[in-house]
């Protein structure tokens, strides 16, 4: 049972007082699930694959066919997975009474929700939440299940227009969700600890979340077993990681 005697104590500190939390979390806090992140060397999604060919409207629309087959392999990949301890660990900290914990994904898996905790906002989007790329209509398709992945496959059409059905996730050069990234300001403002757990803080602008609370006096505290653009914010520095660190400090 991971003892809450390996927490640096000033970290311990803040997390036994504070009531308000607020956790911004990215792709390192689904690595020990299984879910690959995007810059780690070697295993890093875009080590594999160029986001520029996949993640932008323009990649859509030059080609969606490869784009649907590349969201549906990581779906795939992300419906084999199961949360860890550092999931459930946030789902137990958020249902503690008198505490309003509040996590902003940037994770597009929904694993935070399969651990019973309920997301304020996820500022790019949900891997699952299927829309229409023409009318913006949900869309209940699903993705087909895909074990390898595939060059290319044709993309749904849409009930209503006859529109191709794309994820729900933001592309680069997309706006955030207004009201998700908006919440996760103020989460962040009105907290009295932001817990930074697994981002390499190098996309905008869901980066400069953890600066408001910076800039509010709130305490910053960054989990991530490396360096990163986070770091040199941060009041505190955890180098542990999410699978280890969470399940230590709700103990
Ligand atoms: C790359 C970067 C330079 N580019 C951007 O930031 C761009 C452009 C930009 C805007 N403003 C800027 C300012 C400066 C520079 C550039 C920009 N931003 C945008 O395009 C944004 C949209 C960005 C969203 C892109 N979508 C994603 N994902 C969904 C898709 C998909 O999933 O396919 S971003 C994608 O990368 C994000 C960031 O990565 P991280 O989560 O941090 O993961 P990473 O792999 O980088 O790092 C992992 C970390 O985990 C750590 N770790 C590893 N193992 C563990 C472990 N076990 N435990 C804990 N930690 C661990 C590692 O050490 C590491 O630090 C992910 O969250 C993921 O969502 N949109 C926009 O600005 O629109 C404008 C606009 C405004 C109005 C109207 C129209 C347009
Ligand atoms: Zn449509």
């Amino acid at each position: 049972m991971p003892s809450s005697d390996r927490v640096p104590p000033e970290i311990l500190d803040l997390a036994r007082s504070a009531r308000r939390v607020t956790v911004l979390t990215g792709a390192g806090m689904s690595v020990e699930s299984g879910v690959p992140t995007f810059r780690d060397a070697q295993t890093g999604l875009w080590e594999r694959f160029d986001p520029v060919e996949l993640a932008t409207p323009e990649a859509w629309e030059e080609d969606p066919a490869q784009c649907w087959a590349w969201y549906a392999w990581r779906a795939s990949l992300v419906r084999g997975t199961e949360p860890h301890p550092g999931h459930l660990a946030l789902a137990q900290w958020q249902a503690r009474p008198g505490i309003d914990l509040r996590i902003s994904t940037q994770n597009v898996d929904a694993l935070h929700e399969r651990a019973g905790a309920t997301v304020l906002a996820h500022v790019h989007g949900d891997l699952f939440a299927l829309r229409c790329a023409g009318c913006g209509a949900p869309a209940d398709t699903g993705y087909p299940p895909i074990t390898e992945p595939v060059a290319r496959l044709d993309p749904p059409a849409c009930h209503q227009c006859g529109g191709l059905v794309r994820p729900g996730v933001v592309w680069f050069g997309e706006a955030l969700p207004e009201r998700a990234f908006q919440d996760s300001v103020e989460a962040a403002q009105e907290a009295d600890l932001v817990l930074v757990v697994g981002t390499s803080g190098l996309v905008y602008p869901a980066a400069s979340i953890p600066d408001f609370a910076g800039a509010r006096g709130v305490p910053v505290v960054e989990i991530n077993p490396r360096v990163s653009e986070v770091s040199a914010s941060a009041d505190h520095t955890w180098r542990a990681t999410a699978g280890q660190a969470l399940p230590a400090l709700v103990s």
